[in-house]
């Protein structure tokens, strides 16, 4: 899934630490990449380690540079729910990087507060997320190229123009079992209750896989496909007009888009999403997802607003980690 969004931003990575395997499990991946991490750290003796989020990739990284005595850079620091088991691990991986790293590439200033609440002890800096300025030039790009645009929407042709699109995605380990359970009953009632069709790239862990594919398939209105490209993502982001989602990414994203989005959580770690009014915390209980869908699918006004808001990024937050980096002064992102 990564080596798709690599090419199309034309990344082009040296090292790969290729740690991936089935079925691993938390303590041996981060054992793994503890180890691949270490090994490169000392080939390429970097200044800086820049970790991304809260994976566990990030948080072994983010060790080995400290065993190391190499200064860490944390891009999207901050993040709290208060909570170590939702998300888990997420919740811990960014608890560690925050108090190891040297830079705190905070997206906004209520991250901010977080970190000096915990009196990180790390350069903070408000610079907005990277997964705006990421969004904001893929959907400009779709927008400016019919090209781009048709090429994308005819992986789609099943999408009908004049019904309603509901997009889902999922994948958080909280909610494997009857997290997911829930969330199937909500879609079959949905698909039941509306003429909505649904479009739902189920992620490839297998936990996620196992209870989806063999409670929904069979529903003409609800379409399971594979995990899409970045680029096709944002192009079904753009088309729909609701998306259900456990992600933290899609809850920053799908406001910028001017896009409801019931978050199939208990908790987040975006309280500034909530204040949109696009953002709503629906937790895994089926009725109450199905109940806070057919609100926003038969609400009078249209469900896309068209002012997109962001209150997580303008699109320049990679440029102030640059200019942080370099000792340049810099304005910090104001929502
Ligand atoms: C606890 C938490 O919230 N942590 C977050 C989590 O990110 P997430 O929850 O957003 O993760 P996903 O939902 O998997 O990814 C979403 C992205 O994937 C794209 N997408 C999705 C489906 C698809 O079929 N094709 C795609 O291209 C989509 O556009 C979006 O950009 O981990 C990150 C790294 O640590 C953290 O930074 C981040 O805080």
């Amino acid at each position: 899934m990564l080596n798709a969004v690599l090419g199309f931003f034309a990344v082009h990575p040296d090292v790969s630490l290729d740690v991936m395997q089935p079925n691993q499990s938390l303590n041996s991946l981060f054992s793994r990449v503890l180890e691949a991490a270490d090994k490169t750290l000392q080939a390429c003796q970097p200044d800086v380690v820049l970790v991304h989020g809260d994976t566990t990739t990030a948080a072994a990284c983010a060790l080995a540079a400290f065993h190391r005595g190499i200064a860490v850079g944390h891009v999207e620091a901050g993040l709290r729910t208060g909570d170590l088991q939702q998300p888990f691990p997420e919740e811990l991986n960014r608890r560690l990087i925050d108090e190891v790293a040297g830079y705190l590439f905070a997206p906004t200033e209520s991250a901010k507060v977080n970190l000096e609440t915990d009196c990180a002890a790390g350069y903070i800096i408000v610079t907005g997320n990277t997964v705006i300025d990421s969004l904001a030039e893929t959907a400009q790009r779709i927008k400016n190229s019919s090209a781009l645009n048709d090429a994308l929407a005819s992986g789609f042709s099943f999408i009908q123009p004049d019904r309603q699109m509901v997009l889902v995605t999922g994948h958080r380990r909280e909610n494997f079992g009857e997290g997911f359970e829930q969330i199937c009953d909500a879609l079959i009632e949905i698909a039941e209750k509306s003429n909505a069709q649904i479009v739902y790239p189920v992620h490839l862990n297998p936990a996620v896989r196992a209870t989806v594919l063999s409670r929904l398939q069979g529903y003409d209105q609800i379409h399971l496909i594979e995990p899409v490209n970045y680029a096709e993502f944002v192009w079904l982001m753009m088309r729909s007009d609701l998306i259900l989602t456990d992600s933290g990414g899609v809850q920053e994203e799908a406001p910028f888009l001017g896009k409801p989005v019931l978050v199939m959580r208990n908790v987040t770690e975006r309280p500034e999403a909530l204040t949109t009014g696009l953002v709503e915390l629906v937790g895994t209980d089926a009725q109450r997802i199905a109940a806070a869908a057919m609100a926003r699918l038969t609400s009078s006004k249209s469900c896309s607003v068209s002012e997109p808001m962001s209150p997580y990024g303008d699109g320049n937050a990679a440029q102030r980690i640059v200019d942080a980096l370099l000792g340049r002064q810099v304005a910090e992102f104001k929502a």
